[in-house]
């Protein structure tokens, strides 16, 4: 049996504060949208973004796009009015902004069951502080709600003192960190934002080396970048006719008696197969979600 992982391929901030981009997000071709009520929104528009947020998730319209909502942390003075509002609405999870350890999580979840959370609304936990990348492990163990980890590249180069560099070296032991942390415990992770709007080659080329690194997918901050997430992420139709090969000859294989096959002058084992099958169900999820768009 294969486990069918959620497509976020691309996952879009909008600011809960800007009308029109709550209304743009209805049509746009992202798999998932986060509705940002922490740093996207100044104070003074705080509570007035959040009834925004809750009045569109109440109109609807989104599809089957993954309903993110960015509450503010709970140390300050928005947060728990946040989860309480935002745990009675129809959102797919609830985005825990600067999670540093279990304690967090836990507090999360109980006041989602507090405040009627359904269980199927899950916990993401965004991933930008030095403290944060060193519990990684601590914080992905914390809940079985937790369905992804987000990394908050920018914040954490604020933190580190480090600099926004085109092969994020000083990210990249914080990247592999948290990786390694969602892996081991069967959760999604999706790269940081490009801060960079103009450079489309740079865009590309992060994108590419978020998908090498292990990544599902790319938080975005701007609607023109969702197609070359989309498509760097999502498996291509030549992946898939392969992975399709690579299933058959295994299958045949296993039929003679062989525990291996020779494919294309390459070895091809269980767990070559068992990956290949991975791909097929992740791209069949793909192709529903872009379908009932
Ligand atoms: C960056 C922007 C401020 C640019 O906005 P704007 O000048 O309006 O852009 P355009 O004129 O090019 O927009 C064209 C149309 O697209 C719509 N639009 C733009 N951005 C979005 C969006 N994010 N979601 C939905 N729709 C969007 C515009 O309304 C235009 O529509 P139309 O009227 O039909 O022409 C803006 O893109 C923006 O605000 N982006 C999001 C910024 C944000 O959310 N930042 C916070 C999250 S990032 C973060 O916090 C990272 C993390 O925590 C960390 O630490 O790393
Ligand atoms: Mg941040």
């Amino acid at each position: 049996m294969v486990a069918v992982q959620r497509p976020r391929r691309s996952v879009l901030y909008m600011p809960g504060s800007k009308a029109r981009a709550l209304e743009k997000g209805r049509s746009l071709m992202a798999d998932a949208l986060i509705f940002d009520l922490e740093d996207a929104v100044t104070d003074d528009k705080k509570v007035e973004a959040r009834q925004m947020v809750v009045e569109a998730l109440q109109k609807g319209g989104y599809g089957k796009r993954e309903i993110i909502v960015r509450v503010n942390g709970l140390d300050t003075e928005w947060g728990l009015e946040d989860i309480k509002a935002i745990s009675r609405t129809t959102a797919d999870a609830i985005l825990l902004p600067k999670v540093e350890n279990e304690r967090q999580v836990l507090n999360l979840v109980d006041l989602m069951n507090k405040s009627g959370a359904p269980e199927s609304m899950s916990v993401m936990c965004m991933m930008e502080t030095p403290l944060g990348m060193l519990n990684a492990k601590e914080i992905a163990a914390s809940s079985e709600r937790i369905s992804c980890f987000v990394m908050g590249t920018s914040d954490l180069v604020k933190d580190l003192q480090a600099r926004h560099t085109r092969e994020r070296l000083p990210v990249i032991t914080s990247l592999g960190l948290c990786l390694l942390a969602a892996r081991a415990y069967g959760i999604g992770i999706v790269d940081g934002v490009c801060l960079d709007l103009n450079n489309d080659d740079a865009f590309a080329e992060i994108c590419v080396q978020g998908l090498a690194l292990g990544f599902d997918g790319k938080t975005l901050i701007h609607p023109k970048t969702i197609s070359v997430a989309n498509s760097t992420f999502g498996p291509s139709k030549e992946a898939v006719e392969k992975a399709r090969s690579i299933v058959a000859a295994f299958e045949e294989a296993k039929k003679q008696g062989q525990g291996v096959v020779v494919l294309d002058g390459r070895l091809i084992e269980n767990l070559h197969a068992d990956e290949a099958r991975r791909l097929i169900a992740y791209s069949d999820a793909v192709i529903a979600l872009e379908q009932s768009a």
